[in-house]
């Protein structure tokens, strides 16, 4: 053992021993009792049901990439929970907290929470929050709508797809035992040296979060590399580089960051995993090495990743907008552009996260620069939805609301982000709530972002539309909520409040902690009505049901198949015209062509070898957090093991004949043909898809 372990180590179990376990917390105890009753029901009522065969075949052994997706937003919504109710421990704690007088209790002096376990829970809030809850969400969003958006039948690696996703579900399951089995870190989302070296940071935490880390940055990469193969090499017939729908843009200029940066992230933590394992000082002082190394390092990745969250955000909303105005996207090329000069500039401006590291003036100037930058391409975008707005004929439904919400908080973030980069200014707020109500701004216009992507994509997938009453309900408490909690904490960072504050000292400030307190409890509110949203929507599905072009004012490819969607997306790939290319063929009359006859089709055969190696990583990343090598090695020798014998097998896929196709597309245009009438009724002879002369552009109708 190369580095002194505080607790002592067995050859058996590694660090892990009884006293890990925090049975006699007043707080996870009973939470532990309730999960384990909760997953007994759930396994329970599987059993009951006999739907094991069903979970196995159509959804742990999938290769779709919609079923893929929606297992991404399940677990999405999940960490979003888990990360609420961090943020509500969070605001409990301070509103209890406050000055000398203040009561304490399970051991705390003031408030509920001991300083450590408060680390742990807003360093827990942080990481989750950004990277399994966001990141999962748009991804899984980007896995349904991409290869939909270019009209291929599924990703580029449908394999690779689905190890992607089994291996986010095994990050997000090792920061959820952390929960049970030991502590997880307590110095912030994005650490510090040398806080996490071994001497400092005894525990497991900061392997927990090694860990946790590493396998998001890895399942996250392996999706990238996905998402712009399939936006590469899959594109429908006709579909230049003009003519790609903007979400399709978004998820590319996103992806690129993600490829580019998450190594940064990797080296970072494999620099820190050898300080803590190995001993050795990449980020120690005294012994050869810097501390900022790893600041700078962390950074790199750091600020690009909170632009590959938003940029699919701004993708979403760039949907949503020109449907329920009614009017095609002001601006594309702008946009476009726009996209890839946020992700270029993302690399430049790192060093804003530390500008009172005393670099001096010239670095902190052109570093602020810099910054600014980013505000000329998300300024054009801006104008662009406001103009795409202006004039159109608005439906202001739930989705239309959270997109709108987004732009008013992008707004609001984006001015005090400016604020920010101003060295001078960000000498006196930095590491103020002020930092903290910028980021969340800027945070929630992914989670607006993203409500509004639910109610736009549901019926996409499942066939029917979402409740509007319980969905605009959830929107205005969740905004509510968004304002009570977060205009109060712009105040306080103004007056001084530091961050992360386990006990607040100045009780002039308890006012402002009792409103957010308040806006606590009105999110607990939004949530319970998403909870309902769910139910009634689910309830009254058959009231709901929507047929192909759900909104009736879409513009692109997705919006031209099935709702829900079948396994082969398109039974014949569509052939692209024009850039929105169901816009204009409604325009022209021709958007309820059917294809006259079908050929067969060519679909990759599921895979139980994806699940199984994420459950592999998981343990591995158990063993590595706990030091227990022989559990290391076995796991880590299967996992190659594995990918061995799956690269030999590889997979030849399964043919599906036309006249199955016909049968199944005959069966779709039926039940089309009753939830809307004569809608989608009418075959139009000799209207091949596929066949460019049949769609030949009429330019008189041009706009
Ligand atoms: C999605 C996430 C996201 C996004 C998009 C942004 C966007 C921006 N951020 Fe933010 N930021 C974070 C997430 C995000 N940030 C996080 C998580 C942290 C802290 C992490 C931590 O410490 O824990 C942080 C911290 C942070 C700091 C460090 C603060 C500190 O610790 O002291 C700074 C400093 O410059 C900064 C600046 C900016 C700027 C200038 C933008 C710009 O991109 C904003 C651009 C947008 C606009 C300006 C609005 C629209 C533009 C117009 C309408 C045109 C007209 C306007 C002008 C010409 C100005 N951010
Ligand atoms: C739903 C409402 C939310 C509430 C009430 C909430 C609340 C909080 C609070 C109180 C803090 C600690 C502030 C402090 O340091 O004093 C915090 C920190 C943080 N939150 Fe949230 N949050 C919410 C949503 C989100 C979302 C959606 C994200 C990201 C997508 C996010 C990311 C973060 C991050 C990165 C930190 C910093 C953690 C750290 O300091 O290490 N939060 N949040
Ligand atoms: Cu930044």
């Amino acid at each position: 053992m190369l580095v002194d372990l505080p607790g002592g180590w067995s050859p058996l179990l590694g660090r892990l021993a009884w006293s890990q376990i925090p049975y006699a917390n007043p707080i996870l105890a009973p939470l532990f009792v309730a999960v384990v009753i909760g997953a007994i029901i759930v396994l329970g009522l599987i059993t009951y049901y006999g739907k094991w065969t069903y979970l196995w075949k159509e959804w742990l052994t999938t290769v779709d990439h919609k079923k893929l997706g929606v297992m991404y937003i399940i677990i999405g919504l999940v960490m979003l929970f888990r990360g609420f109710i961090d943020g509500l421990m969070i605001r409990t704690q301070q509103v209890w907290a406050v000055g000398p007088h203040s009561s304490g209790v399970f051991g705390s002096l003031h408030g509920y929470l001991t300083p450590f376990h408060f680390g742990q829970v807003y360093s827990a809030h942080g990481l989750i929050m950004i990277l399994l809850a966001a990141t999962p969400l748009l991804v899984g969003f980007m896995n349904i709508i991409v290869p939909i958006q270019v009209g291929a039948r599924d990703m580029a690696y449908p394999y690779l797809n689905a190890l992607g996703l089994w291996i986010t579900a095994a990050a997000a399951a090792l920061i959820m035992i952390s929960l049970f089995v030991g502590d997880f870190a307590h110095n912030g989302w994005f650490e510090y040296a040398p806080i996490f070296e071994m001497q400092y940071s005894p525990g497991v935490g900061v392997d927990y979060w090694i860990w946790t880390l590493q396998l998001v940055a890895l399942g996250t990469t392996l999706g990238g590399i996905n998402i712009l193969a399939t936006i590469i090499k899959m594109r429908a017939p006709g579909m230049s580089w003009g003519k790609l729908p903007i979400f399709v843009w978004a998820s590319l200029s996103a992806n690129v960051i993600a490829l580019t940066s998450f190594p940064a992230l990797q080296v970072a933590l494999g620099l820190v995993a050898a300080d803590r394992y190995l001993g050795a000082h990449f980020f120690t002082a005294g012994m050869g090495g810097n501390l900022m190394l790893y600041t700078n390092l962390f950074w790199i990745w750091g600020h690009p990743e909170v632009y590959f969250v938003i940029l699919p955000a701004f993708g979403m909303m760039s949907e949503i907008f020109p449907t329920f105005s009614e009017k095609p996207l002001f601006g594309y090329i702008t946009m476009v552009l726009a996209s890839m000069a946020i992700a270029g500039v993302s690399w430049l401006v790192w060093l804003h996260h530390f500008f009172t590291m005393g670099a001096g003036p010239y670095v902190n100037t052109a570093f602020s620069v810099a910054t600014m930058l980013v505000g000329i391409p998300t300024g054009v975008k801006v104008f662009n939805w406001a103009f795409t707005m202006y004039r159109g004929r608005l439906t202001f439904n739930a989705a239309m609301l959270w997109a709108i919400g987004a732009l008013f908080l992008l707004l609001i973030g984006g001015m005090t982000g400016m604020m920010l980069a101003i060295p001078a200014i960000n000498y006196m707020v930095h590491n103020s709530v002020f930092v903290v109500a910028h980021f969340h701004s800027m945070l929630l216009v992914i989670v607006y972002a993203i409500f509004g992507s639910v109610l736009y994509w549901f019926p996409k997938v499942f066939g029917f539309k979402l409740d509007e009453f319980w969905a605009k309900t959830m929107f205005w408490l969740f905004s509510a909520g968004t304002a009570l909690v977060f205009v109060p904490m712009y105040m306080l960072g103004f007056m001084g409040m530091t961050r992360r504050l386990e006990y607040v000292f100045n009780t002039g400030w308890q006012s402002y902690l009792d409103v957010m307190e308040f806006g606590i409890v009105v999110y607990t509110l939004s949530v319970l009505a998403f909870f309902i949203l769910l139910y009634v929507s689910v309830r009254d599905h058959a009231k709901n049901r929507v047929g192909a072009d759900a909104w009736g004012t879409s513009r692109s490819l997705e919006w031209m198949t099935h709702s829900p969607v079948p396994f082969y997306n398109f039974a014949v790939l569509p052939h692209v015209n024009e850039r929105d290319e169901l816009a204009w063929r409604r325009q022209n009359g021709i958007d309820n062509v059917r294809p006259d006859h079908y050929d067969d089709i060519h679909m990759p055969n599921n895979t139980g070898v994806a699940i199984i190696l994420g459950g592999l990583t998981f343990v591995l990343g158990f063993a590595l957090t706990w030091r227990i090598w022989w559990l290391c090695i076995v796991s880590l020798l299967a996992i190659i093991v594995l990918m061995i014998i799956r690269s030999f097998k590889g997979d030849p896929g399964y043919i599906v004949t036309g006249a199955e196709l016909q049968r199944m597309e005959e069966e779709a245009y039926r039940r089309e043909a009753q939830i809307a009438g004569s809608h989608h009724s009418h075959p139009v002879s000799g209207g091949v898809v596929g066949n460019a002369m049949a769609y030949q552009r009429d330019d008189s109708s041009k706009r």
